[in-house]
């Protein structure tokens, strides 16, 4: 059979972009390459000290081997230090590639998003899709994208293969990105949450429990939980009035006065003694708590989240038991309040602690940060993609 010339050509494949099975129907007389579908061409990041350790070993007995079945080309770079995956995206040609893959944790992914948007074509940068393959200590994004995913909530290799899964499958959808101010004023993007007190201590100070993995925040939060502390500081947030997202411009934060300037009237202001706030905008703050069981990957809200003075040890640590299964919710316990806002600035009153951004220390002072729909750099599944204005991830 002469298939160049008088037959109808049929041609199946599966477009990964528009599930479930999409038919292409061609009456040309040619088949020619520029036809077919594209290989994937996916620029994969690997952090060697992030989790375990065991990133290269997950990457060559599980990683590379399916996604070379999907047909997925790459090439695969292990960062030597910290801030190099930072400097790394700044010099790539957007051109070569369909995404920026992090093995690792969510701190190599906070330094991509961020070194995306330091370049200065920043507007066509972030349009890049990006993605995790979770081999860090809390793999919070991995969590959420998981759970986004419909997949049973899951943790070391079983959400690593969850993870690999939908990459090869390659759908992509928007996610959240908020702008985060610190008090020298410098401005970073954050794409999980801000935390103060008691969140944030046991992050950082479980740092020194590394080599266990996951396990360092059980042993960090019952060392904290043994010196419990409170900090006193003054939270202001917008919030959410309708269920209308504002319109926003591009990265202005164009809801947050400088800090320095009050906040708007219309904000709501309380001064409290505080034992954590946490101010988180996916479903999960490590792959196995649910933190935030209502939120979704493009909601456009940042869950504030904060725990009054006064809460008795047992609580705290029921509360945090309960989060495994996004249980503590119903506890309706009187000192966790939940409050959905747009923008919110924190100010610590209390001299000295700890604050993060996605897991990651930042100075400590003054913080504020504000919700950006426009650049929604998705984390669902696998790859985030900026479609003009939104942001996607690929599944
Ligand atoms: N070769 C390297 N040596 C030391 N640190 C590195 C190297 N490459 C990256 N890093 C840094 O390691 C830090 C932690 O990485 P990562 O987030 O991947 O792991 P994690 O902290 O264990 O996981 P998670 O953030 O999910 O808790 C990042 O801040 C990153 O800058």
């Amino acid at each position: 059979m002469n298939v160049t010339c008088s037959y109808i050509y049929l041609i199946l494949w599966y477009d990964f972009a528009s599930p479930p099975l999409q038919i292409y129907i061609f009456t040309p007389t040619e088949l020619v390459p520029d036809l077919l579908p594209r290989t994937r061409r996916l620029f994969l990041l690997l952090n060697p000290c992030g989790g375990r350790g065991n990133a290269f070993q997950q990457c060559h007995s599980h990683i590379l081997p399916m996604i070379t079945e999907a047909d997925i080309s790459y090439n695969l770079i292990q960062t030597e230090r910290q801030n190099h995956a930072r400097e790394l995206v700044q010099g790539i040609n957007l051109e070569e590639w369909d995404g920026i893959i992090v093995i690792s944790g969510d701190g190599l992914l906070y330094e991509v998003i961020n070194g995306l948007m330091e370049r200065p074509d920043w507007e066509d940068a972030i349009k890049m899709p990006v993605g995790i393959l979770p081999c860090g200590s809390g793999n919070a994004l991995a969590g959420a994208i998981n759970y986004n995913a419909g997949f049973e909530q899951a943790m070391g290799s079983e959400l690593l293969l969850n993870c690999i899964l939908l990459l090869c499958r390659g759908t992509v959808m928007p996610m959240d990105l908020v702008s985060v101010t610190t008090c020298s004023g410098t401005r970073c993007f954050s794409f999980l949450s801000v935390a103060w007190g008691f969140i944030s201590d046991v992050d950082i100070e479980s740092e020194k429990y590394r080599h266990m993995g996951s396990a360092r925040f059980t042993v960090g939060t019952m060392v904290r939980v043994a010196s419990l502390r409170t900090y006193k500081g003054r939270l202001s947030y917008l919030p959410v009035l309708d269920g209308h997202r504002p319109i926003l411009n591009g990265p202005k934060d164009d809801l947050i006065p400088p800090l320095g300037q009050p906040v708007p009237k219309t904000w709501v202001t309380l001064e409290e003694d505080f034992v954590l706030v946490l101010a988180i905008y996916q479903s999960h703050l490590g792959a196995d708590l649910f933190t935030a069981p209502f939120s979704s990957i493009n909601d456009g809200l940042i869950h504030l989240f904060f725990v009054k003075a006064g809460i008795s040890r047992a609580s705290l640590v029921r509360l945090f038991l309960a989060m495994e299964k996004g249980n503590h919710i119903e506890m309706e316990c009187p000192y966790v309040v939940h409050v959905p806002a747009r923008a919110f600035r924190l100010e610590p009153l209390t001299q000295k602690g700890i604050l993060t951004v996605d897991g990651e220390q930042v100075e400590y002072g003054p913080i504020q940060a504000q919700m950006h729909n426009l650049f929604l750099y998705s984390g669902s599944n696998e790859i985030i993609y900026a479609r003009s204005k939104r942001r996607i991830i690929f599944f």
